[in-house]
């Protein structure tokens, strides 16, 4: 606990302990009274020979939050003179972190604020900075993103993440389940699109040996696996229609039955489900029943697309680019990180992804330059056909296939992959 010995305010100091996250008392005028214990063991003690205001400490700026064009949660307060809730990104001594802030005015009896109690919780499951497994980004979409998946996790609503193919639903999904109380339990995931009638049944519910041909042992659904834990449906846009009525018994009542078996069986589970489709508009042709929509859409959540978070560009690529060669030697140029600020990601984090995985095949040097960029770039074009046919073009192909099958030991199925084609397509192109 630390105590700022001109003010005093000892009683609210002492308080502070009682917080089970770092906390901290601030005047109206920003000035920061007191630190309790967790505070001090997360970011340190703060330098208290001269005044510490909290837009220095918490942001290193010299003016507060909302005179430097950002959100301030005192000004919230005190506009309203209830409890507020925003997420920073907060400067610390680990670098750069996304925080969830509660603020809480406390009013003397004339009904002024005297004091804000600040309530400080690091979300571990976003990084402003490069991270190694976690969703990375700072722009102000991937804020209300993590603000969102924030305010939902603790809660028991069932979630619906609406985004573009690649934007990062998977991973969203994953970071809900982290910070839900559910997380020492698994997360189980159903792919649901190109799922037959037999196999979505199996699949989820589980059957008896027996239940159909090839059915050799008894099977554990998935529901019965995320007992506990987490449901991750994803595209559930793909699932049939006559499907989709044993869901929706599934999701009001928590009971099953596995495919050939007369047992009726409970699960516990938290639903989050996945689109990348107009479900609204699907809803309204009749291809998805309205009463499994609302089911569903207890909490939808906006997946931004690449598009909506440019400015997360530079940070992704140094980010993807450690987690793909963890040898570290690899860097991007600035030029190369122009280029890809231009391109239009159909396909989003996942095509950035696959660029980048070319890029390191293609370059000649741990530097990636722009036109190592440039060329994977065309090759994306070339392949979904919708560029020039010139020469060059077609033996830059040629040439990055051929060093992408060796750079892989000749697996020509992890190429391809690697390449975002089919291997047929792969066989096609090299002949
Ligand atoms: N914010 C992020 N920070 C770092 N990597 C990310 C982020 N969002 C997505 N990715 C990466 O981008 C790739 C695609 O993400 P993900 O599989 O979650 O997308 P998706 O929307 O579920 O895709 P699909 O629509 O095909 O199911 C993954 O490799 C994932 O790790």
């Amino acid at each position: 606990m630390q105590i700022s010995q001109k003010q005093g305010n000892k009683d609210f100091a002492i308080m502070l302990n009682a917080y089970d996250c770092p906390a901290m008392l601030v005047t109206p005028q920003y000035q920061i009274l007191a630190t309790n214990k967790h505070y001090l063991e997360s970011y340190g003690a703060i330098d208290q020979s001269q005044k510490a205001y909290c837009y220095k400490v918490s942001h290193a700026n010299d003016v507060p939050c909302d005179q430097a064009g950002e959100t301030c949660p005192l000004s919230l307060a005190s506009a309203s003179d209830k409890k507020e809730r925003v997420l920073h990104i907060h400067h610390s001594p680990h670098g750069k972190e996304h925080i969830d802030i509660e603020i809480l005015p406390i009013l003397n009896d004339k009904g002024e604020v005297k004091f804000f109690i600040e309530l400080l919780k690091s979300v571990t499951q976003a990084n402003p900075k490069i991270g190694n497994n976690e969703m990375v980004g700072a722009s102000p979409a991937f804020n209300q993103l993590v603000e969102n998946i924030t305010r939902v996790a603790p809660t028991e609503a069932s979630v619906l993440l609406v985004g573009e193919t690649g934007s990062g639903k998977e991973i969203a999904a994953a970071a809900v389940h982290l910070a839900s109380n559910r997380k020492e339990h698994p997360m189980v995931i159903l792919e649901c699109s190109g799922l037959t009638e037999t196999l979505f049944e199996s699949e989820l519910f589980g059957h008896i040996k027996g239940a159909f041909t090839g059915a050799l042992y008894n099977k554990q659904g998935l529901v019965e696996v995320a007992h506990g834990g987490t449901l991750f449906l994803d595209e559930i846009g793909d699932v049939p229609y006559e499907l989709q009525i044993k869901l929706l018994r599934l999701i009001e009542t928590g009971t099953y039955r596995p495919v050939g078996s007369r047992e009726t069986k409970r699960s516990d589970f938290r639903l989050i489900c996945a689109t990348n489709q107009d479900i609204i508009g699907m809803v309204e042709r009749g291809e998805f029943r309205r009463d499994l929509y609302y089911r569903i859409n207890v909490f939808p959540i906006h997946i931004p697309s690449l598009k909506e978070r440019k400015q997360d560009i530079p940070l992704l690529t140094k980010t993807i680019l450690q987690r793909i060669d963890q040898s570290g030697q690899y860097s991007v140029t600035d030029c190369a990180i122009s280029l890809l600020k231009k391109h239009d990601f159909m396909g989003n984090i996942r095509e950035l992804r696959n660029i980048l995985s070319r890029a390191l095949v293609l370059s000649n040097t741990p530097i990636i330059d722009h036109h190592v960029i440039k060329t994977c770039l065309e090759i994306d074009r070339k392949i979904s056909g919708d560029s020039g046919s010139t020469t060059d073009l077609k033996n830059n192909e040629l040439n990055y296939l051929r060093r992408l099958i060796d750079s892989v030991d000749g697996d020509k199925d992890k190429a391809a992959a690697l390449a975002g084609i089919s291997t047929r397509s792969l066989y096609r192109k090299i002949q």
